[in-house]
């Protein structure tokens, strides 16, 4: 890790007030969309803070399962290949989906994941993501919901690391790199 420090993004209570509203919304869709089956799917391991949070408020049945993807550099950013190394412990086929995600930069962790998820035949398959940099997109991805749109700034907390460090912060911060 190089030297560096941290300086505030999201402030916690800001994090939390936020979730409030996106479980608002996503318990009016699904009651709306008379959903019966709903699988909370979170993408480890970024997400297990902003899952556990988001599932507390929503107020239909709900099954929650996890997986764990990742990608290989294969020179290009472009040619990146993503990768499930967990899948889900349950069957989807027929249920609604939602993928709850940390954030989103290049988008290819999500497309990838959602093509594999809806050869499964499932009902829906929506994704919501806390945080979202829409600078740094290179495949598109259809997101229901989304959080907080960033700059380009590596960011930690709430789950996401700077070399694994940081995932317990209930706050979202900047890394600042010293020279
Ligand atoms: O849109 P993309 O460019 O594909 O990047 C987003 C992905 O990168 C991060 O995961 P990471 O590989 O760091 O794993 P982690 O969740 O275990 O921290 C993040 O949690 C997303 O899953
Ligand atoms: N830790 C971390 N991982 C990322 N993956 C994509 N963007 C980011 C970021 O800002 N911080």
């Amino acid at each position: 890790m190089k030297k560096h420090h941290l300086n505030t993004l999201i402030s916690a209570e800001d994090v939390q007030n936020r979730i409030a509203e996106l479980a608002k919304e996503i318990n009016h869709d699904y009651h709306y969309n008379h959903s019966k089956d709903l699988v909370v799917v979170g993408l480890l391991r970024g997400s297990f803070m902003f899952m556990a949070d988001l599932v507390r408020q929503l107020d239909l049945p709900v099954e929650v399962d996890f997986l764990t993807a990742s990608s290989y550099g294969t020179g290009t950013e472009s040619s990146r290949d993503v990768k499930i190394l967990k899948d889900l412990d349950g069957d989807i086929c027929g249920k609604d989906v939602l993928i709850v995600e940390d954030i989103i930069d290049t988008g290819f962790t999500l497309s990838k994941v959602s093509e594999i998820l809806k050869l499964r035949e499932p009902r829906s398959v929506k994704i919501c993501t806390l945080l979202d940099k829409p600078s740094r997109r290179e495949v598109e991805v259809d997101v229901e919901w989304v959080g907080f749109t960033i700059p380009d700034e590596f960011v930690v907390g709430y789950g996401i690391d700077y070399a694994q460090h940081y995932r317990n912060l209930d706050y979202i911060a900047k890394v600042i790199i010293e020279e």
